[in-house]
């Protein structure tokens, strides 16, 4: 069906496939992601969630045995062609990932530390990231009266956010997220999902979570793999109410995974 308005499409994989050595994790992906919005990705362990979400920002690359076949489109350039600066594309596409991780330095200095290596030097200026970073991250009001404390005596719900606020600081476009909240508190993952439904505003966000409520509550869109394949992909409700395919409505009613 046409519509007035085109679907404004950032992240387009194309027949992309990732394989380990002689064993294909990822197969024949065709998805689009759309700006400014929360897609997540579901389905068992081990049917290439976490593989196609590094394959966005070419953390695959980091990975010997990993051969990635297809393309992926981001704004339009192809971001497997080798001409692509690595460096470049990873501040545009920021990742969290699942243990949260904080440099052993201050709270100020995990914010601070990749703007100032990008060169920005003034005092003034680095306060500004490190101040606008947290707030975005919804932490300001918890640290900044201890900027220079470890990030380590942080809670870990609150180094989660630190995670973020690092990520936001080098103002990528993308947010890759795996498993943010899997090791967080009831209160820390709610306080995740309140942050991801602000971010969306100025991010595309991309998610993989075990949790299907968590899927149904902050996506909106989601895409089921399954084996490594791309099942279905559907507007969050829909997915969840009307799924398309059997396996899908399996999975999603618990009756396997
Ligand atoms: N670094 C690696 N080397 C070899 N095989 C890998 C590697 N990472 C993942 N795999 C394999 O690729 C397949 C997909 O793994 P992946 O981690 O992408 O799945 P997933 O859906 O994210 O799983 P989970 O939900 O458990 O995190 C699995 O069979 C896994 O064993």
């Amino acid at each position: 069906m046409n519509t007035l308005v085109e679907k404004d499409v950032v992240i387009q994989a194309r027949d992309l496939s990732v394989s380990y050595g002689e064993k294909k994790a990822v197969k024949n992906i065709n998805l689009d992601i759309q700006r400014n919005s929360v897609m997540a990705f579901i389905g068992p362990s081990g049917c290439g969630k976490s593989t196609f979400l590094r394959s966005i920002n070419r953390m695959n690359d980091l990975i010997p045995s990993c051969k990635v076949t297809g393309s992926i489109e981001i704004d339009g350039i192809a971001i497997n062609d080798p001409k692509v600066n690595i460096e470049a594309l990873r501040e545009i596409v920021g990742m969290v990932f699942q243990r949260p991780n904080p440099f052993f330095k201050s709270i100020y200095e995990n914010i601070a530390f990749a703007p100032r290596f990008h060169g920005i030097k003034g005092k003034a200026q680095l306060d500004e990231i490190v101040e606008q970073s947290l707030r975005k991250a919804a932490l300001w009001d918890e640290v900044k009266d201890r900027l220079n404390a470890s990030a380590l005596s942080l809670s870990g719900g609150q180094q989660q956010r630190l995670c973020i606020a690092r990520t936001i600081a080098v103002r990528p476009s993308i947010l890759l997220l795996d498993e943010p909240a899997s090791a967080l508190d009831p209160i820390s993952t709610m306080k995740i999902e309140e942050l991801i439904t602000e971010l969306k505003e100025e991010y595309t966000i991309v998610i993989v979570t075990h949790n299907m409520h968590q899927a149904a509550r902050i996506s909106d869109q989601t895409a089921f793999f399954l084996m490594g394949e791309l099942v279905e992909v559907n507007d969050t409700s829909t997915l969840f109410t009307n799924p398309a395919d059997k396996k899908t409505e399996e999975y999603i009613t618990g009756r396997f995974g």
